[in-house]
């Protein structure tokens, strides 16, 4: 069995230079891809001003990094750590340095007179207004610009978390850049932008819903399908009363646009509801799907834990033919869009495909059973112990299983 241990996580936080480790070396390295061991650097390194240069940077908490976003020194210790483990060619790409990110949670506090839309200060429950964030995908400022002159015209109440008062609690702005209808090389500046309003109701049907719609009908008339330049692909309700800081409800209403949401993703077409997990540097992400690629063996059977829509797994499976792909995903919201993935997938691809709903924390030895490749990309906060546990017994396991029928 090869174990592929992917960090994709490292992704979604918010600096502004991605590392992308290729695969983790025990219990048995898969055969070393073509790649070079070397650090690659995007041409951006030639740059002597690979400096984030961002009014928000102090305040902010979204950024760590200010200075050579081409090469982090955090690209060193992590190259260090991986030789350690006897992986040589850990490679890096930066991808976009500004820009880069086509997926932000925000916060909406302030008043309908002075809305701020942004993230928390370090360490405090202030928000930081960031109309000029220079991570962001530009139409996501844009959008941003948009809701905030919405929220003033319609008299929208930011809500206050103190009062528990207030209609508009967080948003969720995700670009897609996969549109067909424009030249590739300009697909990715005229991204377009699913908004997703966290209103603070039980759904929409409580008394402040005319509000709700108005704001919705605001922003699709400005930056609709039908402006001249739209950059606003849809619209969408969630609907979230509890005090804790849980940002999203159980409840999601599609209000106005286009339903499905569509990005082009390690040579699939991917479907990402809002309600589901989606990486936030879709470059990135891409190019660490590419890479990945490489390693896993034509016809594997792979298990992808943590697997959100599926998006690694499905990629796999249409790109290595594989003989089957398990997704194992905790969140049930992620299905519909790993089935809609799923019915786009070319026609040669005849892999045993499946999702399943499940905590992977709970007997993970059964999702790495009769894998021969095993894909784990945890949210931030890592791994859990009985998943470490039983990936770490498991060469003994196969061991035993193999030498079984010889007894
Ligand atoms: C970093 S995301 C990765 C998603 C997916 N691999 C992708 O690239 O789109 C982590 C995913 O793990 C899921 N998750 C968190 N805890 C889990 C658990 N205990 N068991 C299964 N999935 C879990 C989250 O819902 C989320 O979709």
């Amino acid at each position: 069995m090869s174990l592929c241990l992917l960090s994709a996580r490292s992704l979604c936080p918010t600096a502004s230079c991605r590392l992308s480790p290729a695969a983790s070396a025990p219990p048995s390295p898969p055969p070393p891809p073509p790649a070079p061991a070397t650090l690659r650097l995007s041409p951006a390194s030639t740059s002597p001003a690979c400096a984030l240069q961002c009014s928000h940077f102090q305040s902010c908490s979204g950024c760590t990094h200010e200075l050579n976003l081409h090469r982090p020194s955090v690209v060193d210790d992590a190259a260090d750590f991986f030789k350690s483990l006897g992986v040589s060619d850990f490679t890096f790409d930066s991808c976009k340095l500004w820009g880069w990110r086509c997926r932000a949670k925000l916060a909406v506090r302030g008043s309908s007179v002075d809305p701020l839309i942004g993230l928390y200060q370090e360490g405090t429950h202030s928000v930081v207004d960031i109309p000029n964030c220079k991570a962001h995908h530009p139409n996501i400022n844009a959008a941003m610009e948009l809701l905030k002159q919405g929220i003033k015209e319609l008299g929208i109440e930011p809500h206050d978390e103190d009062q528990g008062t207030g209609d508009l609690r967080y948003v969720q702005m995700a670009v897609t850049t996969y549109n067909t209808s424009i030249p590739a090389s300009e697909r990715y500046q005229h991204g377009q932008v699913q908004v997703a309003l966290v209103w603070n109701s039980r759904n929409e049907n409580s008394p402040n819903s005319d509000k709700l719609n108005a704001l919705a009908h605001f922003l699709w008339q400005n930056g609709g399908s039908k402006c001249k330049v739209p950059f606003i692909h849809s619209v969408w309700a969630n609907f979230q009363t509890s005090t804790s800081n849980v940002i999203f409800g159980n409840r999601w209403r599609h209000l106005l646009g286009d339903r499905d949401f569509w990005e082009h993703l390690g040579g699939i077409d991917v479907s990402l509801a809002p309600s589901s997990f989606g990486q936030a540097n879709t470059r990135a992400f891409n190019s660490l799907l590419r890479k990945l690629q490489k390693y896993v063996p034509y016809g594997a059977s792979v298990t992808d834990l943590y697997a959100g829509s599926g998006v690694i797994g499905l990629s796999l499976a249409a790109t290595r033919k594989c003989r089957s792909v398990r997704c194992v995903e905790i969140n049930k919201e992620s299905k519909l869009s790993f089935e809609k993935t799923v019915e786009r997938l070319p026609k040669y691809v005849d892999s045993s495909i499946s999702w399943h709903q499940a905590d992977t924390s709970v007997e993970p030895t059964s999702w790495l059973v009769g894998s021969d490749v095993i894909v784990v990309d945890p949210p931030r906060k890592g791994l859990e112990a009985s998943l470490v546990g039983a990936l770490q017994t498991l060469p003994e396991w196969e061991l035993k299983t193999r030498s079984s029928p010889e007894r």
